[in-house]
């Protein structure tokens, strides 16, 4: 970009942001060539230290990363393309028919199997095994979600199902071969007629005690298993979720191993499998149904950490509960939940750098007749669509990393804390990223529905991020009711509030300014306590509006339901806060200076804050 173009560009966003009227400029205006063209990604060059950004935003195992593109750009599998200036880029090849895309995904995955991509995903632990992990699964997913989603089918449903529910003879059976892909797995939780109400799934499984066996059931059209990942061609071993029936009790859901297809890939008998059919996106995983025919299983598959049954039938869990071992059951889902999210401010994150490169080489209508036309950066109404996208995702960014940080050093104090905030972030990070892709898409005008430049199928392919794992507003729900139960339960026992990020109610309520200076704006202190203030108050409104639906004669349970404006706002709030908390801690470490939280803007009653990022690196 030649300086002259720099400076004008620079001149008309100092002007936008300090409103003052246009200066006249001694810039020449002459009009440019159309052939003056070139690609950005040719010429491109930084006003600020690459690397620097990098480590500040992925955070953690850049090397690794790296390692990983380099793989995919080294192999043909990845459909390489070289661009001028020699680069090389890699994505998808979006010709590619369904049967196409799941062929190539699986074939890309035993490609990185081979590279040993997945040492230790399931048989290493530790911190630093599980976040360079999360990095691996972050770079398959900017390449293509539907190769993310199928290694998270695989290592975070079916592996870690086994490594939290199994016990030690599951481990050394299982784990190691689903490192090395001996085995395929799926996770069949979901089924037609119960998708967000797991208690309420039908798959019914009872035990045999004279041939030691547990026989698994289908009894009804709407408890056949639907959408499992996964299940249509590839797996050949389910996790099945289901009820487990002893001496004609219920003893609610239990998980089982069972497998579905043999070594050639037939499926077992007493198991019908289904195709779900082309979907609006992630083509490359192959959704499946199942019905199980009384399919007996040994009773060895039972996953037994939290419960088991002895070879003569009888039931034992350490769990008297039925309802804590229900929530004992969906703890896998965390780990789903955590990589879910910050995949999401990936894919928004190669959205907004399609439409700003777009918007910074775009120009459409000239300012005055004889001049050339303007940047569509230039335009304020572009910089209002795009930089506050791009500010959020930048806090957002800050909040998956301090997210997963918090569930790789978790521990038993701290797993209802980061379960919460994994439902709340994983929710608001997927919603901003459908938002953001469709705000980039009509960013880029027509080019935006251009295949190649994927922001359209990044929308169809990261869609159903807001249902699958917990669909966003049920998680909303189960935030809100998180947060109620503590402070019922505080204030019950007359005890301070300790954990999800409740402690500030500890404190008296903090006194806000009567005038709102800029510098009072951009006061980290009072950033927070307009946050805590924000959560505080919809915490007690919620409260009062649930003991009031259970006073007029609500069950405990349904009135969570009922209660959905001010659970919404609640659930959000908490998770905002999460959200700027990341953004301040972010501030924190960085040299003085180099990132601002620089406008807190209420609107309807919302605060919200926007960091921006200095070029002072
Ligand atoms: C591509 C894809 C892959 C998947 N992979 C798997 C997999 O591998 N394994 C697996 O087990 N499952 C899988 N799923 C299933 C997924 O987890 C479920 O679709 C999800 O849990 C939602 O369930 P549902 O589709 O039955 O929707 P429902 O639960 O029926 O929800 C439908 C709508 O009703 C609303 N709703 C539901 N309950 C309430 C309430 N209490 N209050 C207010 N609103 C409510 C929801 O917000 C939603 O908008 C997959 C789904 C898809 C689409």
């Amino acid at each position: 970009m030649s300086e002259n173009c720099a400076l004008r560009r620079a001149n008309v966003l100092a002007n936008h942001i300090l409103q003052s009227p246009p200066q006249p400029s001694n810039i020449s205006l002459a009009r440019e060539a159309c052939l003056q063209y070139t690609p950005p990604e040719v010429n491109e060059s930084y006003g600020f230290q690459v690397e620097e950004m990098r480590k500040l935003l992925d955070g953690h195992n850049l090397k690794d990363r790296d390692w990983l593109y380099g793989n995919m750009i080294r192999s043909d599998l990845f459909n390489r393309k070289e661009r001028g200036g020699g680069k090389v880029f890699v994505s998808p090849d979006y010709n590619e028919t369904m049967e196409q895309q799941r062929e190539i995904s699986m074939k890309r995955i035993l490609h990185l199997l081979e590279k040993g991509v997945f040492k230790g995903w399931l048989t290493e632990t530790g911190p630093e095994a599980e976040l360079k992990k999360f990095a691996l699964y972050e770079v398959c997913g900017m390449y293509d979600y539907s190769l993310s989603a199928k290694l998270g089918v695989h290592f975070l449903l079916w592996g870690n199902a086994i490594k939290f529910f199994g016990t030690k003879r599951h481990h050394e059976k299982w784990l190691k071969h689903t490192e090395d892909y001996l085995v395929k797995g799926c996770f069949a939780m979901t089924e037609l007629g119960h998708g967000s109400n797991v208690k309420g799934i039908e798959t019914v499984t009872t035990y045999d005690p004279r041939t030691e066996e547990f026989v698994i059931n289908t009894p009804c059209e709407s408890a056949q298993k639907y959408w499992i990942g996964e299940a249509a061609i590839h797996a050949n071993h389910a996790i099945v979720i289901s009820q487990l029936e002893i001496n004609e009790t219920n003893q609610g859901i239990h998980v089982f191993i069972a497998q579905i297809r043999d070594q050639d890939g037939n499926i077992c008998p007493n198991i019908r499998i289904a195709d779900c059919g082309h979907k609006i996106g992630l083509n490359g995983v192959d959704n499946g149904r199942i019905w199980f025919d009384n399919l007996r299983i040994p009773r060895e598959n039972l996953l037994n950490s939290v419960a088991d049954v002895s070879p003569d039938g009888e039931y034992v869990s350490a769990i008297k509960n039925p309802d804590q071992r229900f929530g004992a059951f969906l703890a896998p889902l965390t780990s789903g939940r955590v990589t879910i999210a910050s995949c999401a401010i990936y894919s928004a994150k190669v959205g907004l750098a399609v439409a700003i490169r777009y918007s910074l080489s775009r120009r459409a209508f000239s300012a005055v007749a004889t001049g050339p036309e303007v940047l569509l950066l230039d335009y304020p109404s572009h910089q209002r669509r795009l930089l506050p996208l791009l500010a959020k995702t930048y806090a957002m960014s800050f909040a998956a990393n301090d997210m997963k940080m918090m569930y790789v050093k978790r521990t038993p104090e701290t797993n209802k804390e980061i379960h919460v905030v994994s439902m709340g972030l994983k929710a608001l990070l997927t919603w901003h990223n459908m938002r953001t892709l469709q705000e980039c898409r009509e960013a880029c005008g027509g080019q935006g529905v251009k295949t190649e430049n994927r922001v359209g199928h990044l929308k169809g392919d990261y869609d159903v991020q807001t249902t699958f794992e917990g669909d966003n507003n049920v998680l909303m729900q189960q935030v809100s009711k998180a947060l109620f139960a503590e402070y019922v339960s505080c204030k019950k026992r007359n005890k301070p509030f300790k954990g999800l990020g409740l402690e500030h109610m500890n404190s008296p309520l903090p006194v806000l300014p009567t005038q709102l200076t800029s510098s009072t704006l951009r006061c980290s202190h009072f950033q927070k306590n307009v946050f805590c203030l924000r959560e505080r108050d919809l915490l007690e409104r919620y409260t009062c509006e649930v003991a009031e639906l259970q006073e007029r004669g609500e069950s405990r349970e349904f009135s969570f339901l009922l209660s959905h404006q001010l659970s919404e706002d609640l659930s959000k709030a908490f998770a905002e806060k999460a959200i700027l908390q990341a953004v301040l801690d972010a501030e924190a470490k960085l040299p003085a200076g180099s990132i601002k939280v620089n406008k807190v803007t209420v609107s309807h009653g919302r605060f919200f804050a926007q960091p921006c990022l200095t070029s002072k690196f």
